[in-house]
């Protein structure tokens, strides 16, 4: 289970961020490093010790942003590489934090990007594959639910595909989880951990409030209005935007933390843990063989998958919504791939 520890180092990557534990060599890439995610969170990993060199790529833009995050007073060696770089951008990483794509506008759906997002992350994987097979990669491309799958048949067709080495990030839902309850509950947010699983996307979002103590203080219509808040936070960014795009600043910082947590565990830290979709056998038998749940990251990236824990019964309806959609979603990548 996501244990109240881990739950703390969650939301305290700053505090962490400082603190190296083994001096390891890590390359990072950032695929799509000249957008609205890709540019905070080069400045996110630039501050991050565990960060040992950056390369950053984008089809427009990454020299400039690679050599705006240089001049930051931290360890790292920045690179930044042009649209016909990738190949030498890619060359020795560990990690790879794929960005790259379009972000949604008001009245669209993650799934309406699939057209356009499905062959960037499938040729930057492919790349991934040629050039640097061992590298963990990070999906931050939407739709996730089935990007990642997209990713995984990439490499399973180049005869790479590692599933320890794989990663949907849904760290935002997760941060959203703990700041809305804590609002709700006026607890601070770094005291109050929530395991968020199932996928990155409305109703495949699923929040288990009930295995804490102040998530189990919300009941009723709050919890109900608390639920669709996690689940939606992402519209309530779109529309704010009003056209400019999605989240991109807290989706940095998740980013960052995310990464961050794997640098550790990769670094040979014990006890790393941290909900990511990921291949996962919880849901195998239904089909859905991808699935985001509480994972131990260790020196090859995914350790150990746990199981999501005891939930309650409004819990156990919102998974039964879940699981069919993100069973479409996951499909829809594999035949794209196929
Ligand atoms: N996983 C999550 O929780 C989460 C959260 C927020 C946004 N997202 C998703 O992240 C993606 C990026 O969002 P954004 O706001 O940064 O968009 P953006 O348009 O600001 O930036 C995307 C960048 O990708 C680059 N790009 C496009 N094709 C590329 C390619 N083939 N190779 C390299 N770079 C390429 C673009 O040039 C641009 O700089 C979107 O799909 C969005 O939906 C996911
Ligand atoms: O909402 C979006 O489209 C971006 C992202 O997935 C989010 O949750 O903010």
């Amino acid at each position: 289970m996501f244990t109240r520890a881990a739950a703390r180092s969650l939301a305290a990557p700053s505090s962490r961020l400082f603190s190296s534990s083994a001096a390891r060599l890590h390359k990072v890439a950032v695929l799509g490093a000249g957008g609205g995610i890709g540019q905070p969170l080069s400045l996110l990993l630039k501050s991050d010790p565990l960060v040992t060199s950056l390369s950053l790529y984008d089809i427009r833009g990454a020299p400039g942003v690679a050599a705006d995050v240089s001049h930051v007073d931290t360890g790292s060696e920045v690179t930044g590489y042009a649209a016909d770089q990738l190949d030498q951008a890619l060359e020795g990483v560990k990690v790879v934090v794929i960005p790259a794509g379009v972000p949604r506008k008001p009245g669209m759906s993650r799934d309406d990007l699939f057209n356009t997002n499905a062959s960037i992350v499938r040729d930057l994987a492919a790349a991934v594959a040629r050039i640097s097979p061992e590298a963990h990669i990070l999906v931050i491309s939407n739709p996730v639910n089935s990007t990642v799958p997209i990713v995984a048949g990439t490499l399973e067709k180049a005869g790479v595909f590692d599933p320890r080495r794989v990663f949907g990030v849904t760290t935002l839902d997760v941060v959203r989880a703990r700041r809305f309850l804590s609002e709700a509950v006026g607890t601070s947010p770094k005291n109050t951990g929530v395991t968020v699983v199932g996928g990155h996307s409305g109703p495949t979002i699923v929040p288990l409030l009930s295995q804490t103590e102040w998530g189990k203080q919300v009941t009723g219509e709050s919890w109900k209005k608390l639920v669709h808040r996690i689940q939606f936070g992402g519209d309530e960014v779109v529309k704010a935007k009003d056209g400019a795009g999605s989240a991109t600043l807290s989706m940095a910082y998740a980013g960052a933390n995310f990464t961050n947590h794997l640098l550790r565990g990769l670094s040979g830290e014990k006890g790393v843990i941290a909900p990511t979709f990921v291949k996962n056998p919880l849901y195998a038998d239904q089909g859905i063989d991808f699935f985001s749940s509480p994972v131990e990251l260790g020196v090859n990236g995914v350790e150990k998958i746990h199981p999501i824990g005891t939930i309650s019964a409004d819990e156990q309806a919102l998974l039964d919504a879940c699981l069919p959609e993100l069973k479409k979603n996951i499909e829809k990548g594999k035949a794209f791939v196929a």
